[in-house]
């Protein structure tokens, strides 16, 4: 069965994932805290090194890109300005009966994604009765049933639009009564009202006593960068184009927060923001949508798990604006987003702030304020999609069963496993010697217990990529075995060689070149 057909495929992932440390429940003491969860001992080095590995691509092999960190709290005005305050909103709708609240948008794209399905169904029926001569355009454009659902979904989609825009909430509810969407729990149709919900979290900084005032935990790290912009230019007396990276935690109160780690309500953001002459953002929009493509594609995931979506509705920000989409266990999602976003931010917060944001560009001999491409990347989304590729389950030769983490070597969190065959006869001395050499280039694991093949089979579930195992030939001649993950073959090497060999497999220098 391919593997995202397999409809408990997510299931097995995250029972893998707590299974093995690498991501827990959080507060599981206490029953857990709905849609927030802790990176485990594993994870937290699997998150480090996707981080560290977007951080390089950006900061380390750019010139002119830069990393900051900046606080979540900000200024509260900041969120004024970026229009979060009035405009970051979800519609949400609850089921009078289930009590279930769900987002008024998303159902109606689920009816709409239902029609799109049956579409595909005909075309798919089409393309394989009539093979290579069959034309997708010519089918779609005659066939009345594909017509008919295509018409459906136009005028589905025109009014939707309509009522977004115009904050229609009593003809969205119309809508879906009208589409008769029932509650996907429990069947009920009997629903609220559609209301405005702020997806900010707040907070009071200071005490009461002394008049506290209301701040936000930043709903994504972007801002944090454009009040920044100016210290940056002027101090690291940057000219345009330039880039500001940042990597941290961001926070929405998600009306539906599920699918694991997809959608949480904290989470981690990995953004840059490119600062370019008003007139070229379209050109750089294009250079960073490949780029960024083809750092995904780096990853050795499958060019074929990846592909772009155009965003028809533009936000209030935006001029031009794509997901990178990634198969998901649970179908194409959201990844990363690329963004256009013009002038809106930083002119905001000039008229905001009363302060000029502006760059002096000298051979045009004037100033202005600089245009913005965004590509922002989830941290935990792109874990979970590395997660997720990398969980494989095996029938061996001998008819046993196997699971492994096929994670991209350079990103494993334990790189090597050190394995003493038994314990004693100084195989245990010899083994920490080796491990003692090794731990000042990589991570890496001393594992005595249990027989080898199942110290084998539990790297292989950590997804370690080398096993180094030191037997009674290393004594006599100084050689170990080492066993590769993903083929399970076994070599013998010099002992004195095994920090080359690890370092040269694990080294992000091929991956960054090929960008
Ligand atoms: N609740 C979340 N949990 C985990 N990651 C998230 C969440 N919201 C956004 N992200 C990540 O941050 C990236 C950039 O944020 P952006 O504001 O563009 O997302 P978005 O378009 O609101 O996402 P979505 O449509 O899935 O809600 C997303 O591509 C995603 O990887």
């Amino acid at each position: 069965m391919a593997k995202n057909e397999d409809p408990n495929e997510l299931k097995k992932i995250v029972s893998h994932a707590k299974e093995y440390g690498y991501v827990f429940p959080s507060s599981e003491i206490y029953d857990g805290l709905s849609a927030t969860y802790d990176y485990g001992q594993y994870g937290a080095e699997l998150k480090q090194n996707i981080r560290q590995y977007w951080w390089k691509a950006m900061v380390q092999m750019n010139e002119n890109i830069v990393g900051i960190d900046a606080s979540i709290f900000m200024h509260p005005t900041t969120w004024k300005a970026s229009g979060h305050v009035d405009a970051f909103n979800d519609p949400m709708i609850d089921n009078k009966d289930s009590k279930k609240r769900y987002r008024a948008d998303v159902l109606i794209e689920e009816h709409v994604a239902k029609i799109d399905a049956k579409i595909n169904k005909e075309i798919e029926k089409a393309a394989g009765k009539f093979g290579d001569s069959f034309d997708e355009a010519q089918f779609r454009a005659t066939n009345p049933r594909v017509l008919q659902n295509q018409e459906k979904i136009d005028a589905i989609n025109a009014r939707f639009k309509e009522d977004i825009e115009k904050e229609n909430f009593e003809d969205l509810k119309l809508l879906i009564e009208e589409l008769e969407i029932s509650d996907p729990v429990s069947g009920s149709k009997n629903w609220t009202e559609v209301r405005q919900f702020n997806l900010m979290f707040s907070t009071e900084l200071g005490s009461l006593a002394d008049g506290a005032s209301k701040i936000y935990l930043r709903p994504e790290t972007a801002q944090g960068i454009f009040v920044n912009y100016l210290n940056v230019q002027k101090t690291g007396r940057m000219k345009l184009p330039f880039g500001i990276a940042q990597t941290g935690k961001a926070f929405r109160n998600e009306i539906i927060a599920r699918q694991f780690i997809f959608r949480m309500r904290e989470f981690e953001q990995m953004e840059m923001q490119f600062f370019i002459k008003p007139g070229t953002e379209l050109e750089w929009y294009e250079i960073w949508k490949n780029k960024r493509m083809n750092w995904h594609k780096s990853l050795g995931l499958g060019e074929e798990n990846y592909r772009f979506h155009d965003h028809l509705n533009l936000a209030h920000y935006a001029n031009a604006a794509c997901d990178i989409e990634f198969n998901f266990p649970m179908g194409f999602k959201e990844l990363e987003g690329i963004h256009s976003r013009t002038d809106f931010d930083l002119k905001a917060h000039e008229e905001y702030s009363g302060k000029k944001l502006q760059y002096f560009d000298n051979e045009m001999e004037q100033s202005y304020v600089p245009y913005v491409v965004e590509t922002s990347v989830g941290l935990d989304r792109l874990f979970l999609a590395i997660l997720a590729t990398a969980y494989t389950e095996e029938t061996l030769e001998d008819g046993s069963e196997r699971t492994v983490l096929k994670l991209p070597v350079q990103l494993a969190p334990v790189k090597a496993a050190v394995l003493p065959l038994i314990n004693k006869d100084g195989l245990p001395e010899k083994a920490r010697e080796i491990m003692d050499d090794l731990k000042f280039s990589v991570n890496v694991q001393y594992d005595g217990k249990d027989a080898i093949g199942r110290r084998y089979r539990r790297q292989d579930a950590i997804g370690t990529p080398f096993c180094i195992t030191v037997d009674h030939q290393t004594l006599e001649d100084g050689t170990v075995t080492i066993r590769e993950r993903d083929s399970m073959e076994q070599r013998r090497v010099a002992a004195s060689e095994v920090s080359s060999i690890i370092e040269k497999a694990v080294d992000l220098k091929p991956l960054l070149k090929q960008l």
